[in-house]
Parts: structure tokens; sequence; C-alpha cells
């Protein structure tokens, strides 16, 4: 008997492709940082918001961190404020912080959330503060050998995945802003989102950890060549990280703690391409920068 082909084969033929995609990632935490650079528009938004409903409806629990830094510095400019960044910080006084968790807490969660839940009651967002999710201690970084103020600005000391994961177990998206609080003074600190991403991954034993940015992924000779390194392992990142320089220093010390504490792999991928996270979770087509494990050289 003659087999009769469906003009939309093709359709059935990209979706069987998904199938070991789908199979391997079952049932994984995956911790999804949307970088503030990489909110480029809202068509992106929209895509972002629609991919990260797939993988709930895929089987994973994908657990999203936002950024928000240019809309910090764009309010923070419209009050009349100077944004300064020390060590790639934000110097956060207690005027910007007040800003800083109304623009995050307020605005892009807000507007994240509202973007999942045009697909279902799914996303909840919350900050660090709620549960004591993130805590922290004022940070002090260290610039020229001295310890310098930069305000408000807190040092991960405890996270407490209670909250996340009864989101998880009641079938939500967990939606999380990068503010901690303070047990020390009681106060409200600012923490980049980078590293809170990060630590929230290893705590919560995710197996994969992805950075959206603007950049393609990591620049091996920045910036004098756009030449993107696919795999690195973490002893190698090791290497390089006292060389790098700007956005990338927290995204790429976050990749190492993650996979250093016990996540499988961490991204860093190009945020302004529609439907990154998609393409990247199930598809051949890997693109931006992995960071491994040691013992997973060579491993694509
Ligand atoms: N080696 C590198 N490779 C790629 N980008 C780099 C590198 N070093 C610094 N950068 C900078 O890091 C930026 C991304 O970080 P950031 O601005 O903090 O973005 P996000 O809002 O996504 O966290 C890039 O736009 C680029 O200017
Ligand atoms: C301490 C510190 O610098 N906090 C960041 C928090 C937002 C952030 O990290 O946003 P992106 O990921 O978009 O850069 C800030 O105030 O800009």
């Amino acid at each position: 008997m003659k087999t009769f082909q469906h003009p939309a084969l093709a359709k059935a033929e990209s979706v069987l492709e998904m199938l070991p995609w789908l199979i391997r990632h079952r049932g994984q935490i995956a911790v999804i940082k949307f970088g503030g650079n990489a909110m480029v528009d809202d068509e992106l938004k929209a895509a972002f918001a629609h991919d990260i409903v797939f993988l709930h409806h895929a089987g994973l629990k994908p657990v999203v961190v936002h950024g928000g830094g240019p809309q910090i510095s764009a309010e923070l400019d419209r009050r009349g404020l100077v944004s300064e960044f020390r060590a790639g910080l934000r110097v956060t006084t207690p005027e910007a912080m007040d800003v800083v968790r109304m623009v995050l807490a307020g605005q892009v969660q807000r507007e994240l959330v509202g973007l999942l839940n045009q697909h279902g009651p799914l996303a909840v967002g919350l900050t660090g503060e709620d549960a004591h999710t993130i805590t922290a201690s004022r940070h002090w970084p260290e610039i020229d050998g001295e310890l310098v103020d930069i305000g408000r600005v807190g040092e991960i000391t405890g996270v407490d995945t209670g909250a996340i994961e009864a989101l998880l177990a009641d079938g939500r998206i967990p939606v999380i802003s990068s503010i901690a609080h303070s047990q020390d003074d009681g106060h409200v600190y600012n923490v980049n989102a980078d590293t809170a991403a990060a630590a929230l991954a290893a705590a919560l034993g995710a197996q994969t950890l992805m950075f959206l940015t603007d950049v393609e992924g990591l620049y091996a000779d920045w910036p004098n060549s756009r030449e993107v390194i696919g795999q690195l392992t973490a002893g190698r990142l090791e290497k390089m990280l006292p060389g790098l320089a700007g956005g990338m220093v927290p995204k790429m010390a976050g990749c190492l703690h993650a996979v250093r504490n016990g996540v499988d792999d961490a991204r860093v991928i190009d945020g302004r391409i529609q439907h990154a996270v998609l393409l990247e979770m199930f598809t051949d087509e890997g693109f931006g920068t992995v960071v491994v494990p040691d013992e997973e050289e060579g491993t694509p």
C-alpha cells in the first residue's frame, strides 16, 4: 500500500525532532535570567514569555530571575539622580534603593508576570525579600586594595528555596527580583541579578542556568574580536575570570559558582534572538557559551 504524505509532514518532523530534548529535560529545573539589556522590545519580551510557558508545559520547572539595570538607570535619571557603578555594581544610596525596588519589583517583574499570565494562571512574582528567599549582608568590594562603601549593595549570605519550591510544586512559574533582606540590620539590599540567579540555581539543584543578554556569548578577546567561545570548563573559566571585564564578570562568576555547586551546565546566550530559550533547549542549534564541570570537557 502506498503511504500518503500530508503536505504538512515537515511540521510533524520538526515536532518529532524535539522528542529527545523533551525526554532529556523532563522534570528539570531551569533557572533563566532575563537581563535588562536583553529586554529590547515588546515583541521579544512576549516571545520570551511564550518560551517559558512552553518549557513549563513541556514538563520542565522554569524559574525566571530578571534584571533591569538600564530600566533602573532610566528612572534614576528621570529623578535627576546619577547612576554610578563601582566594580560592576551600582552605588546604591537609600534613596536609590527605593527606586531599585520600585523598578525591579513594581515594573519589570510585574510586566513579565503579566506576559506569562496571558497564557494562563501560571506566574507568581516575588523578590528575594519574600519568605527570606535571598538574605544578604552589606557588600564592601575591594578596589585597589581598599574596601569601598557602595551603599545598599548586598552580598548573598543565604538562600531559602522553600517559597520557590512550593510554587513549583503548585505548578507555577516563579519570577524573582534580585532584592535581598538583611537579618543583620533589617535593611533591603540591591543584589546583582546574575549573582542572584546563580545562587538560586545552585540552591535549587537546577540542571541548567541560562543568562539571556545582549551579546552572542562570551567573546574570547572582547572588545577586539567577536569570536564566541562555544564551550569551556569550570577550570578554564576560573583562569579566565580575573581578565574579564564589565557585565560579563558577574555572569561568568555565576556560571562558575553554578557548575561548581551541582548545576549541570550554565549558558550565556543572545537574548536579542527571538525564541532563544526554545532554540537553546530543544534543538541542535546550540549557540552562545556553555560552561560545564571540569570532567565534562569535550561533551557537546
Ligand atoms: N568578554 C566579553 N564578551 C561579551 N561581552 C562582554 C565581555 N566583556 C564585557 N562584555 C559586556 O557585557 C555586556 C553584557 O552584560 P550586561 O550589560 O550586564 O547585560 P545584562 O543586562 O544582560 O546583564 C555586553 O553587552 C558587553 O558590553
Ligand atoms: C548591585 C547592582 O548593580 N544591582 C543591579 C540589579 C539589576 C541587574 O542586575 O540588572 P541587569 O541584569 O539588567 O544588569 C542594578 O542596580 O543595576
